[in-house]
């Protein structure tokens, strides 16, 4: 049995390999290292590098990796890009999800794991989500991915196809070991923006909006320890492979930081004061999006290992450490990922 991963290349996509190197599973990722980068793959692990989109060449891999499995990754992911190009958002995102799927139902797959987004559920009146609050996304992204929500659904009625989607909220840190991290090239992403900052890779922070009706004004987001969501995956895959249903869980600690209280964590760790601005709201950006997790803990039984701020906050810093130039420009050497693999 080989696990395609799609997109994982890239940030949660290879910590969810990690994850499966690590419980034995054998792998094969497909990957058009847009955002990616080929470094990310450990050693041994085939890479196709090449579009989801492509039919043709994911029929391809399935047959020459007997692929029965998938997790699927590979997206566009930045909610205010998907404001300003949203045709190039439903285009990677539900258009490809959807060759992906056809691909995957004529080569009699028999299991899928999809990320999708705490985007789906848009400007939440409530506290927390539980994965039954209204589907209303207010960006181009979070439809994008609630369409593929819908295919995926869909598809698994009519074909013998078991999923699981997941609901990430935000993804941070980085593999404790040290052996991956989050290194998009110019990401936007809150905490490794304000971890680069605090190295002195980028000269300050911009607060987008803080009149939000929050505790302090700043967005709240629930932000998830990235292995601990590639944890979800493997427990969702144990969860199909005992014959679970179909299902939709939320993934996330159930508990909401502001974008003040992110800096100010990343500037008590570091230890470093660096200059934050005010700036405009940001287009597409819900005020609050927090959890309810009560799903994924009972029918899973998933449980969190790394459900800290400042733990969060102290890996993704020891990774940028690893990866940033820093205010000189030197680059720090970055330790193998292939070496520490299993280590
Ligand atoms: N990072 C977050 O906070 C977050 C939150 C919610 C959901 N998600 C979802 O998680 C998934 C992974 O996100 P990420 O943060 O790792 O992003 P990422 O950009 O680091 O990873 C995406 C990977 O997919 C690859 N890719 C993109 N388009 C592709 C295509 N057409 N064909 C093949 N490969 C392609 C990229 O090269 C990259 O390696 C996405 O589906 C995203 O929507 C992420
Ligand atoms: O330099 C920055 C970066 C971000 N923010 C704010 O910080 C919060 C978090 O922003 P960001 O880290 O960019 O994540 P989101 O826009 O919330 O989106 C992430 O989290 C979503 C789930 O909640 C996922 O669907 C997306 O893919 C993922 O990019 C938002 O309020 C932003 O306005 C700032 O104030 N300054």
């Amino acid at each position: 049995m080989t696990i395609l991963v799609t997109g994982g290349a890239g940030y949660v996509g290879a910590h969810a390999v990690l994850a499966l190197l690590d419980a034995g599973e054998q792998v094969v990722v497909l990957d058009d290292l847009s955002t990616g980068s080929r470094a990310a793959v450990p050693d041994g692990v085939p890479l196709v590098v090449g579009d989801v989109g492509d039919a043709a060449l994911v029929s391809r891999t399935i047959a020459d990796h007997r692929v029965d499995e998938i997790m699927h990754f590979a997206a566009r992911i930045v909610v205010p890009e998907s404001v300003a190009d949203p045709l190039g958002y439903y285009e990677a995102n539900t258009m490809k999800t959807r060759a992906l799927l056809a691909a995957s139902v004529a080569a009699g797959v028999r299991r899928l794991v999809f990320s999708s987004t705490a985007a789906v559920y848009g400007e939440p009146a409530g506290s927390t989500l539980t994965e039954d609050a209204p589907l209303v996304p207010i960006n181009p992204y979070g439809r994008s991915k609630l369409m593929s929500e819908w295919m995926i659904a869909d598809a698994a009625r009519a074909h013998a196809l078991g999923y699981v989607v997941l609901r990430y909220f935000n993804v941070a840190g980085a593999d404790p070991k040290g052996r991956a991290g989050q290194s998009t090239p110019n990401a936007t992403h809150l905490v490794k923006v304000a971890c680069q900052a605090a190295l002195g890779a980028r000269p300050e922070v911009a607060i987008y909006g803080d009149d939000n009706p929050t505790r302090d004004g700043t967005c709240l987001r629930d932000y998830i320890q990235v292995s601990d969501l590639a944890e979800a995956h493997l427990s969702a895959l144990r969860h199909l492979r005992e014959g679970g249903d179909g299902a939709v869980f939320n993934c996330g600690y159930g508990r909401g930081a502001s974008v003040h209280e992110v800096i100010e964590a990343v500037k008590r760790v570091s230890g470093v004061d660096f200059p934050v601005r005010r700036a405009e709201r940001r287009a597409g950006d819900p005020a609050s999006l927090v959890a309810d997790t009560t799903r994924i803990r009972r029918v899973l039984g998933w449980s969190p290992r790394f459900a800290d701020l400042h733990t969060i906050v102290a890996q993704a810093l020891a990774w940028e450490r690893s990866v940033s130039p820093d205010a000189d420009g030197r680059t720090y050497a970055r330790a193998r990922i292939a070496a520490s693999v299993n280590a």
